[in-house]
């Protein structure tokens, strides 16, 4: 990147796994003075040392040093003529009953907001608050853990794919969608832009809302838990089956059963002991699990359609459960 010219100004709210993870591969495209990167419990950290991704695709001690603020009121002084993208790499904890965003102040008429996160529905209430701007839907298969604050590995895949919310968008916000999946890929991510990104919202759902709760509930990683015990990946088919019949009565009739088992396969074949999926990582921390957005919004669509959920609506009960009892749990995860 040639330093002095222009860049899109980027903001990142909400700098763990996955925000880390774009800081680095947007750095490679823009400066670091325009990517501005709210940090929270990894504040101290990111501040002095950056940050520090250690990956098996791309390399180990990478280090990136966005421009670390610890708030939207902060990250405001940095905004100059407004924010080109601002990336939500939040857990989508609360979205239910966002009215407003705390992302509000920082968004200007012409800022693409870009939704990092996995889940199902996740983008209505961003479209409600923001009905004129851009939005743009990511789905990442990058399996990415923050092992102390401020440092990350990754591993396996990472591949990204983006595409606009809805898919019949504007040529404009296709055009701020294609933007930002070939800087993705000149960061090194296997980026590529889809037309309809719902289509591979759900084909990750597949992945998200079997595993997740699963390796939640067992503290298992995926590796581990398919060698615990016998018909434990038949399992997880059944309740892969049971979102791609969900998938297919919303309409989406691609979500086939060929679909389901080249899913399965990438999850399966895994060296040991394989992934720790992000709701693992929440769960083993006391943390609030995205249950709705990966599960609850699945079981709700299911219902709509008249498609029989038992087992994946067994899991969305524990699994909601289990975040009522983590409430009021401090976070002590770095403590
Ligand atoms: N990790 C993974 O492998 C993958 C994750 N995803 C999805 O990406 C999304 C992000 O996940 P991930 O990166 O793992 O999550 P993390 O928990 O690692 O990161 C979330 C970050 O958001 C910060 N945050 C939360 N609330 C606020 C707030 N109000 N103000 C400022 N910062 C805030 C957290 O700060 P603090 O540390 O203080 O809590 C944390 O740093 C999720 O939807 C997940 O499902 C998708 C693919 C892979
Ligand atoms: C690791 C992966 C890709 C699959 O579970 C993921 O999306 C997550 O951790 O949420």
């Amino acid at each position: 990147m040639t330093q002095g010219n222009p860049t899109p100004k980027i903001l990142i709210y909400g700098t763990g796994s996955i925000g880390a993870a774009c800081a680095y591969l947007l750095s490679k495209s823009v400066r670091n003075e325009d990517i501005v990167a709210i940090c929270r419990s990894n504040y101290e950290v990111a501040k002095k040392h950056g940050l520090t991704i250690n990956s098996s695709i791309w390399g180990n001690d990478l280090v990136v040093r966005p421009t670390v603020v610890r708030s939207i009121e902060e990250a405001l002084c940095h905004k100059g003529s407004g924010f080109d993208y601002i990336l939500v790499a939040t857990k989508a904890t609360t979205m239910a009953s966002e009215d407003t965003h705390p992302i509000h102040p920082a968004v200007s008429p012409h800022t693409t907001i870009v939704l990092m996160q996995n889940g199902i529905g996740i983008e209505r209430p961003f479209q409600r608050n923001f009905p004129d701007n851009p939005i743009v839907s990511v789905v990442l298969y990058t399996p990415l853990t923050q092992t102390a604050p401020g440092v990350f590995s990754h591993y396996f895949l990472d591949k990204v794919l983006v595409g606009t919310f809805p898919a019949e968008s504007p040529a404009s916000h296709k055009r701020t969608a294609k933007k930002l999946s070939q800087m993705l890929a000149t960061g090194g991510a296997a980026a590529e832009h889809h037309e309809d990104i719902q289509i591979e919202r759900w084909k990750k759902l597949l992945i998200n809302a079997s595993e997740n709760p699963v390796c939640a509930l067992s503290r298992l990683r995926d590796t581990q838990f398919f060698r615990s015990a016998q018909g434990a990946t038949a399992f997880m088919k059944d309740v892969m089956m049971e979102i791609a019949a969900t998938a297919r009565a919303a309409g989406y009739q691609s979500i086939t059963e060929e679909v389901v088992d080249s899913q399965l396969l990438v999850i399966t074949s895994r060296p040991w002991p394989g992934a720790e999926p992000s709701m693992m990582n929440d769960a083993i921390a006391g943390r609030q699990m995205e249950d709705d957005a990966i599960l609850g919004n699945v079981i709700e669509i299911a219902r709509e359609k008249g498609v029989e959920t038992p087992r994946l609506s067994t899991l969305y009960y524990l699994i909601h459960g289990l975040n009522e009892s983590f409430r009021g749990i401090k976070n002590e995860r770095f403590e």
